[in-house]
């Protein structure tokens, strides 16, 4: 079955890995330690929401935070791939947010729980449109940036990730099978912070892209 162009990869269904504590000064604005292997958590794609659609608090959550981040869109599926060769599974990239519900992402992190419902719900991962490869040539090289209401809450480079994008390619996929379609999100720099229903968000990689969202209130779920 043809899935057409790998450009539209959010309509694919395939998975979203995300990288959690891959900037030292954002494992440390949330006292996390640094780590010493990648953090994994996934997202499905349920999670994709496209600008023109809003971003939805979730019904059980009061503290939505952001977090802008460069991911990587898979264009070729490997297994146990290594970092020599990562780079020619990359088709492009998009810019992505990592919704977070962060009051219950302590929750779980204080009973040991997963983070799912933080980190998994319906609206958590707005991108932008495809990048293709071409027009990045280095992801050690790109700024990301984030405003909230026309104030800036986020810059930072991916030069400063602890793990770089190869490695994360090689390391996922010794635990994963990578598959076209994919995408990794690679962790945000500092200066998450929450926002509210009728928020603005405008986040962009400097030079290349740039998007806006809104936050508006899940509908409550009765039952
Ligand atoms: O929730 C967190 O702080 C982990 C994470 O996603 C990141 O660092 O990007
Ligand atoms: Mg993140």
């Amino acid at each position: 079955m043809s899935r057409g162009n790998v450009a539209r990869f959010w309509e694919w269904g395939r998975k979203i890995i995300c990288v959690g504590r891959n900037y030292a000064e954002h494992a440390r604005e949330l006292r996390n330690e640094l780590p010493t292997e990648p953090v994994l958590f996934l997202k499905p794609p349920t999670a994709y929401v496209k600008e023109g659609s809003p971003i939805l608090v979730p019904h059980y959550s009061s503290t939505l935070h952001h977090e802008v981040e460069l991911g990587v869109v898979v264009g070729r599926a490997g297994r146990e791939i290594p970092q020599t060769s990562a780079m020619e599974h990359v088709a492009g990239y998009a810019l992505c947010l990592d919704m977070t519900a962060r009051d219950v992402q302590e929750q779980c992190k204080a009973k040991g729980l997963p983070w799912t419902l933080a980190k998994a719900f319906d609206t958590s991962c707005p991108v932008s449109d495809f990048i293709p490869k071409e027009r990045i040539p280095d992801p050690a090289g790109v700024e990301l940036w984030l405003r909230v209401n026309s104030v800036t809450r986020q810059r930072g480079s991916t030069a400063h990730m602890i793990f770089s994008v190869p490695y994360l390619i090689s390391y996922i996929s010794r635990v994963m099978a990578l598959e076209e379609g994919d995408l990794i999100l690679t962790g945000t720099p500092k200066g998450v912070g929450a926002v509210h229903e009728h928020d603005e968000l405008q986040a962009g990689i400097e030079g290349v892209i740039s998007m806006t969202f809104r936050v508006s209130k899940q509908a409550a779920v009765h039952n």
